[in-house]
């Protein structure tokens, strides 16, 4: 199985080369060169198995011999060992036709756990053969940050450098990040948004001098083994409801996305979705250029879903090069045009997207709502990205079972879910002193330099 950039202009790489390389050397994006694509019968044959065996027959053809059989069952088993919940993504109804699938049992309270800790377990099973010693810097609006830290903290041979939007996450996502004690984690509060963040770390991978000396490796979605660990439960949750013999649609809270691009490569390896729907905040850029062919930013606003807080959102650029039919040059004077604030998306491309994905907004009041009717009629105690997705999958219930993808605890938003149903949830035992813990962290200007400065001088370089 080989691995090409969105752009075209990169080295072609096997899947293990892929993961340890992040970003591809011509700012592009990894992708598979072809899907796989899975059988009706082997669909079926996945219905009441573990999520562990899933997770093996969904991955497997993506691995290349990058990992042995039996070496990659293991890394799989310890990812989620972890798991609070046996099932490790159930499903759990919300009405007639619509579901909810909890991917919050992980040890952070996101779905981020459900990538980070099996790149956590392969990527150090990667160092242990090669050797080597790599540097992670991550950006995060709130929660790839404490899933990356939780996955890679206290290992020798990784330094952990993660960048977070100072003032812009939740106070929980905030301390999962700053109260680590081990010596190899670094959070860093930036003065800027998350697409500054962003930005800042995708520069790094473009500085080679920079990237080849600290040997920067990267654990956002802009890796693949990150969009690839995410597609397994939609095959999970779409098989217990009836799949293959019965569609199942999606909606999924969207920021960079990764998530849902994990749900078109389902559909494209022959998971049958028939609705496949964008949910944004009030950061809509991914809804707006579906509906209009605009892909304009406009500014970062914050809102009470704070992790959705985007507007460059990476993935897309995955999704465009499917959509200009593989056209690396394309997509690179897409990303050009970008940088000056947006691009007009061609009319075959559009028509692609459309027919790919639907999508839909959700106000700050909506949102609000959302979460007091849930808990009002369901029980269901939503966290505020959660809610945004029920609120738009509610206007694209159709035949096919709807499943919302709830993608983090509410615990980990208590104001905004107190605010919006006058009951604190609270975290789960094991984190109950987090409040209490000291927190340590470095608040650094929006600059290259500056941050590049910090990694080298706290790994010695
Ligand atoms: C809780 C939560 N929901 C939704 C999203 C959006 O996911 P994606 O960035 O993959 O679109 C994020 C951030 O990634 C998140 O942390
Ligand atoms: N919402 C994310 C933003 C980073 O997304 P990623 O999937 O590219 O890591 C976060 O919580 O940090």
């Amino acid at each position: 199985m080989n691995y090409i950039s969105t752009r075209g202009a990169a080295p072609v790489l096997s899947f293990g080369e892929a993961m340890m390389t992040g970003l591809a050397r011509d700012g592009g994006l990894y992708v598979p060169e072809t899907v796989p694509v899975m059988s009706k019968a082997e669909i079926a044959a996945l219905a009441g198995l573990p999520y562990e065996e899933i997770a093996f027959r969904v991955m497997r053809p993506f691995l290349g011999d990058t990992f042995g059989d039996g070496e990659f069952r293991e890394l799989i088993a310890k990812a989620y060992s972890g798991f609070g919940h046996a099932a490790r993504a159930p499903l759990v109804q919300l009405g007639p036709n619509h579901f909810l699938l909890e991917l919050f049992h992980g040890p952070t309270l996101a779905f981020k756990d459900f990538a980070m800790q099996l790149i956590g377990q392969m990527m150090q099973a990667a160092l242990a053969k090669s050797g080597e010693r790599i540097t992670i810097v991550g950006a995060t609006s709130g929660d790839t940050g404490s899933a990356a830290i939780e996955a890679f903290r206290g290992l020798s041979n990784v330094d952990v450098f993660i960048l977070f939007p100072h003032g812009r996450v939740s106070e929980v996502q905030r301390r999962q990040m700053t109260t680590p004690v081990e010596a190899n984690v670094h959070a860093l509060a930036v003065d800027g948004d998350f697409d500054d963040c962003q930005a800042r770390v995708k520069d790094m991978f473009n500085d080679f001098a920079f990237r080849d000396g600290v040997r920067l490796a990267g654990v956002n979605s802009i890796n693949w083994a990150r969009v690839l660990a995410q597609v397994v439960y939609y095959f999970s949750s779409a098989v217990s409801l009836g799949a293959p013999e019965r569609a199942v649609s999606f909606t999924v809270p969207t920021g960079n996305f990764g998530d849902i691009f994990a749900g078109y490569i389902a559909r494209k390896m022959g998971l049958p979705i028939e609705r496949l729907v964008i949910a944004t905040n009030q950061n809509d850029i991914l809804d707006r250029a579906i509906r209009s062919g605009a892909y304009v930013t406009d500014g970062v606003k914050p809102s009470i879903s704070p992790s959705m807080d985007i507007q460059v959102s990476s993935n897309f650029e995955r999704a465009l090069f499917d959509a200009y039919g593989r056209d690396g040059a394309a997509v690179r004077a897409l990303m050009d045009e970008l940088k000056a604030g947006g691009f007009a998306i061609g009319e075959a491309a559009l028509e692609m997207l459309r027919g790919t994905f639907a999508s839909g907004r959700c106000s700050e009041e909506e949102t609000v709502a959302t979460i007091r009717q849930a808990f009002a009629t369901t029980g269901e105690v939503l966290c505020p990205h959660s809610a945004v997705g029920v609120k738009v999958a509610g206007e694209h219930l159709g035949v096919a079972p709807m499943i919302t993808l709830a993608t983090a605890h509410p615990a980990k938003f208590p104001d905004a879910v107190e605010a919006a149903m006058g009951v604190r949830p609270a975290l789960p035992v094991r984190m109950g002193d987090l409040f209490q813990r000291p927190e340590r962290v470095t608040r650094v200007k929006n600059d290259l330099a500056a941050l590049q400065a910090i990694v080298r001088e706290r790994i010695g370089h």
